[in-house]
């Protein structure tokens, strides 16, 4: 599906779904347990595969009617050896807290994905199982899926990079909880998307694991339960909420839009507020309530750390080629290993709407205010992110931009067309 979204002003209330992040680990750490019910769940595409994966481990996952609900039955703490393989689809955070998970196994799991999946690295992941005496395997050699892992682990102390993804640390965390020994973690780099080790550190504590971070990296004992902390709620998602702030900051008009379900938590993208409030934007956030106010300003140019918040990048090109004068995207290395390279694609797609951006391997400049976006035909990559930031682009545009393989949202935020629509976008969704 293609979208084609005519410059238009956007206004009103929205809500942007619950946390993917925290969904993830809600039910994985559901299923280390003897079962428990995730309220308010994010349901997409990406935590289906994770839902998926606790069943193969033995588990099963019932969603409520509405999807506002998920009875979870766990398979306590000892996963079965899957039936088949496992399907981990587009999802990077399935992949690599399964994987962990796999290792504590009586045998072998195979874990595969689509196509951008099987380009992602999780070369680290699979090299700190065999220094825990697992068996992990990529079936190219290259450290890409499709995976053979295998145990069952009884921890000890792994050394693993941390500038290519924490979501390893993430992994070693939840899976280290149950084995004998627990798991030491000594960083060798420093630690790029931390925050996101924090809201693993926020559920584990809420399902009863003690994990710590410690001067080398991060430690769990082992030999622990995962306690069911009836019901637990997920809160409501930055990244996806980055989106709708953009659209009011840079087409919300006077009446600007107001985000439901921005209640303070853990998650690092929360920093999209403070890097619209630096660029000008007129935005107010009352955490009490939950809501979040944008309305339409003149942007500026700023500089961007994205070390923490590598998901915020394609938001905040988009905002930068919007902005008057230059905004420097730096510390944006691990960006590359998303579901596509994000800096590329947000570069190369820029320019096509008229933007003038220079790239080197580690930032993104946009050079702001010196062409105006025209609409064009730009490609989604098969990334959610970057077809919800060039839509966003699109309210700007002028004419039409079509946004090609739109359907890509479902991985993160099903509903978003409609609930652009809602705050007024002129849009239309089209098959190919
Ligand atoms: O743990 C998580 O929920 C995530 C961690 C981040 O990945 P990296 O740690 O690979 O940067 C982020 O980009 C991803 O969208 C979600
Ligand atoms: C990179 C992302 O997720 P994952 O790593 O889980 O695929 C994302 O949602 O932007």
């Amino acid at each position: 599906m293609d979208v084609d979204i005519t410059r238009s002003r956007v206004g009103g209330r929205a809500r942007a779904p619950p946390s993917k992040s925290y969904t993830h680990r809600a039910i994985l750490a559901a299923g280390y347990s003897d079962g428990a019910v995730v309220s308010d769940p994010l349901v997409s595409a990406d935590t289906r595969a994770t839902m998926r994966s606790v069943e193969a481990f033995g588990g099963q996952v019932d969603r409520a009617e509405d999807d506002r609900r998920l009875d979870i039955d766990g398979f306590g703490g000892t996963p079965s050896v899957p039936a088949d393989v496992i399907d981990c689809a587009n999802s990077g955070t399935t992949t690599r807290i399964v994987t962990a998970c796999a290792a504590l196994a009586d045998g072998l799991t195979v874990l595969t994905g689509d196509a951008s999946l099987r380009s992602r690295p999780q070369g680290p992941l699979l090299d700190a199982i065999r220094q825990l005496g697992g068996r992990a395997e990529s079936t190219r050699a290259n450290g890409q899926a499709p995976l053979v892992v295998g145990g069952p682990i009884d921890g000890g102390t792994v050394s693993i990079p941390g500038d290519v993804s924490s979501q390893y640390i993430t992994a070693l965390l939840m899976a280290g909880a149950v084995t004998v020994d627990g798991v030491e973690i000594v960083l060798e780099t420093e630690l790029k998307s931390a925050p996101y080790v924090d809201i693993t550190l926020e559920v584990l504590a809420d399902f009863g694991i003690n994990a710590e971070e410690t001067e080398a990296g991060y430690r769990v004992p082992g030999g622990q339960r995962y306690e069911r902390p009836d019901p637990y709620a997920v809160p409501g998602d930055f990244s996806s909420m980055s989106y709708l702030l953009a659209a009011g900051a840079v087409a919300g008009g006077d009446e600007g839009v107001v985000v439901e379900g921005a209640r303070p938590s853990a998650q690092g993208d929360s920093a999209i507020v403070d890097v619209l409030e630096q660029m000008g934007a007129d935005i107010s956030w009352d955490r009490e309530a939950g809501e979040i106010t944008v309305r339409e300003s003149a942007l500026s140019g700023v500089e961007v750390d994205v070390g923490d918040t590598p998901d915020l990048l394609p938001t905040i090109a988009v905002l930068g080629a919007v902005a008057d004068g230059e905004t420097r995207i730096v510390n944006c290395e691990h960006v590359r290993y998303k579901e596509t390279d994000r800096v590329r694609a947000m570069a190369t797609e820029l320019e096509t709407l008229g933007a003038s951006v220079t790239e080197t391997q580690d930032t993104l400049t946009i050079h702001g205010g010196e062409s105006t976006l025209t609409g064009a035909s730009v490609a989604g990559h098969d990334d959610h992110r970057i077809v919800m930031s060039l839509a966003i682009a699109g309210l700007v545009a002028e004419g039409t931009t079509t946004v090609e393989g739109a359907d890509h949202v479902d991985v993160s935020f099903p509903g978003f067309f409609d609930v652009l629509y809602d705050l007024g976008a002129e849009l239309e969704e089209h098959e190919r």
